[in-house]
């Protein structure tokens, strides 16, 4: 936990409770003005997820999960409705929030390790702090062989592992994943998932974490949010349900409680 986080902890009486990973959607929407007319990518979109929780976003290609994710990373801005992180308005990317996204958006001039350390140096962590927490991160995604390798002799899994390390490193408040374990083999998705519960409940850091797999979704998450609608459907993008993962901590991705739930879910996300 970051020291600003501890001390926000520290001072609070109860259980460790960041406000800053909160997130409020209210009436959100996003229209684009295009040469063909505006394009509604998403409408009236309500969320509010506390502080620690995980929530998955599926829905079909289109529905706008990735503009909604964009939009709380601050990399565009919504028009209209309210978009908050830790009670504030986003008004541009920030510190407090870690982004993994498709492409890996790693520099390529610089090795794994200094990749890692990056955006630490950048928050003002001294040099040996940086070094050692990237050492930290960088063995958590089973890199530490290639710590001195640059990202073009890596494979695409081993950059998308490499940009996790990054962000997870500064212990963010709230993580913005868009799916985030897509390029990877079926055997290190499985390993990354693991150990993103495991980093997660360390830190207590909330996630947001857009995916196609049902069965991630199901895995990870306390809650799916189901999105529906898209420009190409002739509706904006829009929330169609959101479903409870009551299934505790330890689930089995075979247990009929599980398979039911994800049954339920990929109704739901046919459906819409
Ligand atoms: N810059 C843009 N200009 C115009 N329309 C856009 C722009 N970006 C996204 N859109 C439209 O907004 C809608 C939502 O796109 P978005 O990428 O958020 O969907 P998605 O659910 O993440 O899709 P996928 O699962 O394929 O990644 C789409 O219809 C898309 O064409």
């Amino acid at each position: 936990m970051s020291g600003v986080r501890s001390a926000v902890a520290a001072r609070s009486a109860g259980p460790v409770v960041d406000e800053s990973g909160r997130v409020t959607l209210a009436g959100v929407g996003k229209r684009y003005e295009t040469k063909r007319g505006p394009v509604d990518a998403v409408a009236d979109v309500d969320l509010e997820v506390a502080p620690g929780e995980f929530v998955a976003i599926v829905g079909a290609s289109g529905c706008g999960k990735s503009t909604l994710l964009r939009i709380l990373a601050g990399f565009e801005g919504h028009t209209s409705g309210t978009v908050e992180v830790g009670g504030a308005p986003v008004r541009g990317p920030g510190p407090a929030r870690g982004v993994v996204f498709q492409d890996y958006g790693l520099f390529p001039w610089l090795t794994v390790a200094e990749n890692v350390r990056f955006g630490l140096r950048q928050q003002r962590w001294s040099r040996a702090r940086a070094k050692q927490r990237a050492a930290e991160m960088i063995e958590v995604v089973g890199l530490t062989r290639f710590a001195d390798r640059f990202p073009g002799e890596l494979s695409g899994g081993m950059q998308q592992r490499v940009a996790i390390a990054r962000v997870l490193a500064a212990d963010p408040a709230l993580l913005l994943m868009d799916e985030p374990f897509g390029a990877l083999d079926a055997l290190t998705r499985t390993t990354m998932q693991h150990e993103l519960k495991r980093l997660r409940a360390e830190s207590g850091a909330t996630v947001l974490f857009v995916t196609h797999s049902i069965e991630e979704a199901v895995y990870l998450a306390d809650r799916v949010v189901v999105m529906a609608g898209g420009a190409s459907h002739g509706a904006p993008g829009h929330i169609a349900a959101i479903v409870p993962v009551d299934l505790g901590d330890e689930r089995d991705v075979n247990g009929p409680a599980f398979n039911d739930l994800e049954r339920r879910i990929a109704a739901l996300v046919h459906e819409s």
